[in-house]
């Protein structure tokens, strides 16, 4: 099985030292990363400008390994459609530096990169832990990654985002496969101060999580020590309200032809 691994905490993190570290054991790996810190970049692609693409060699790490100067989406489509000749069974991308819940999906480059991988028709896992650093929660998060492969290899249908966070957790109770739950932050932005007479502000994006207590979501369930696993799809349609939709436009359509 060859997996193609990729992240967007950039191609030094510990989170896909790790990753790569305990997948390479047990299967054929190719990193494509990012050179740098990407995190919430979402899907962006770049467009205006080309990508230069590098071999890197990570120390203590046998897989092959190249940065890309873009995205995390960049990575996958650059590795699928140019740079990498070998068919790729399954795309993970992580271990990120923070958890991805509920709304967060949206903003992730770490889930993007997986979702890129869906819309090329592979498998693709996104792995996400808590802010805490520490190699011993790298390593068990790296662990539990490996199992979950293992877990769905080859069951796994090719357009399905699995994404996966991992807790801080000195005893994880298990697996809860559930719904994205409701991601809340507060105090979003922090204002700057600017020199008087300028007409400018300056906002930093901060906030603090706020989660409610969704019940049977990954919210919910990542704060009972569980490891949370959602499966995503990139077809955002919102099938609860297709319907009402079509009703409310055929009932207010002003066709040619009824005229
Ligand atoms: N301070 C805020 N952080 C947010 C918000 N929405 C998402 N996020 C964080 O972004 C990253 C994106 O994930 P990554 O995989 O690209 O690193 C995620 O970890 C969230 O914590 C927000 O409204 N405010």
């Amino acid at each position: 099985m060859r997996i193609l691994i990729t992240n967007d905490d950039g191609i030094m993190a510990k989170g896909i030292y790790f990753l790569t570290k305990e997948l390479e054991k047990y299967f054929e790996c190719i990193i494509v990363a990012p050179d740098k810190q990407r995190s919430a970049a979402g899907h962006s692609i770049t467009l205006h400008r080309p990508v230069v693409v590098k071999l890197h060699k990570l120390d203590g790490i046998n897989s092959r390994a190249y940065t890309v100067d873009g995205t995390p989406a960049d990575c996958v489509k650059v590795a699928l459609e140019k740079l990498l000749e070998e068919k790729i069974d399954l795309i993970i991308s992580g271990i990120n530096d923070g958890f991805n819940l509920g709304t967060d999906v949206i903003y992730s480059g770490t889930v993007s990169a997986a979702v890129e991988g869906a819309i090329y028709k592979i498998p693709s896992i996104a792995v996400s832990i808590d802010f805490h650093g520490d190699d011993e929660y790298y390593s068990m998060a790296a662990n539990y990654a490996r199992k979950i492969v293992e877990m769905t290899k080859n069951k796994i249908k090719e357009d399905v985002v699995l994404n996966v966070n991992i807790p801080y957790a000195k005893e994880i109770k298990g697996i809860k496969v559930c719904n994205l739950g409701n991601r809340v932050y507060t105090n979003a932005y922090i204002e700057k101060e600017v020199e008087n007479g300028t007409n400018q502000r300056i906002f930093q994006l901060a906030g603090t999580v706020k989660d409610g207590d969704d019940g049977d979501t990954d919210v919910y369930f990542i704060k009972q020590d569980y490891i949370t696993i959602t499966p995503l799809h990139y077809d955002l349609t919102n099938f609860k309200i297709l319907m009402e939709v079509e009703e409310i436009i055929d009932g207010g359509n002003t066709d040619e032809k009824d005229s």
